[in-house]
């Protein structure tokens, strides 16, 4: 099952190993890519790569995890391409959820329409800025960092009558997709919220409308 599947304004589909040229390749071949799309398409998600993980790290370090590197992490890419028209103005085009893995890299195009929950519970509207990306923390990201990132809720509102893409590249898990919190991020201070994560588990648990918001985590809760 996919979002699209409750999502009825929403259609996507992705890479499901985006670090994986190979995989790039095959999903362009699927596609049917031209020469040119699949030379746009690979230098994207090989740059868009790079910019994740170089954010990932950067986030660790800003938690005192120096050198850690996310380069070998399991990445995933998604086209969400949404059928919006003017019947659908006000309604949620993509439900309110939290993404599954670290950290997600969101490229919006000319529509808005993505909202963000903030600390207070309130949504802010995210307005896209032609030349930027918005970097979202996901669930793997608040079990990782032993709960010092918030895994962000968002939804997409539908506020005009045209087309919308956009794309999101996700740094997922490490490649044997176990998620645990390093040593350091866990002290008498912080005692640990979550044992370690096997992210497929976690992701067929959340595969029903009901279970996105990110509260299956609980599910995970460290012994005391
Ligand atoms: O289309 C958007 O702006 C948000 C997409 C999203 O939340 C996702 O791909 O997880
Ligand atoms: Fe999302």
């Amino acid at each position: 099952m996919s979002y699209g599947d409750f999502m009825p304004l929403l259609e996507t589909f992705g890479i499901y190993d985006a670090a994986s040229t190979d995989d790039v390749l095959a999903f362009c071949s699927s596609m049917e890519a031209s020469p040119r799309q699949r030379e746009v398409l690979s230098t994207y998600t090989c740059r868009v790569h790079a910019l994740a993980v170089d954010i990932a790290s950067k986030v660790a370090e800003g938690l005192g995890i120096l050198d850690f590197s996310f380069q070998d992490w399991h990445c995933t890419m998604r086209l969400n391409v949404y059928d919006l028209k003017e019947e659908t103005i006000g309604l949620e085009a993509a439900y309110l959820h939290s993404d599954s893995g670290f950290l997600t890299v969101l490229l919006e195009g000319e529509i808005n329409g993505l909202e963000v929950v903030d600390q207070t519970g309130k949504f802010v509207a995210v307005h896209s800025q032609p030349g930027t990306f918005v970097a979202i923390i996901g669930d793997m990201g608040k079990v990782w960092s032993n709960g010092r990132l918030r895994n962000v809720q968002h939804r997409v509102i539908c506020t005009q009558a045209a087309p919308r893409i956009s794309i999101s590249f996700s740094v997922v898990s490490p490649r044997d997709g176990v998620v645990v919190s390093p040593a350091p991020l866990v002290d008498e201070e912080h005692p640990r919220i979550y044992r370690s994560v096997p992210y497929n588990d976690y992701r067929e648990f959340r595969r029903s409308p009901s279970s996105l918001d990110g509260n299956f985590l609980s599910l995970y809760q460290a012994e005391e």
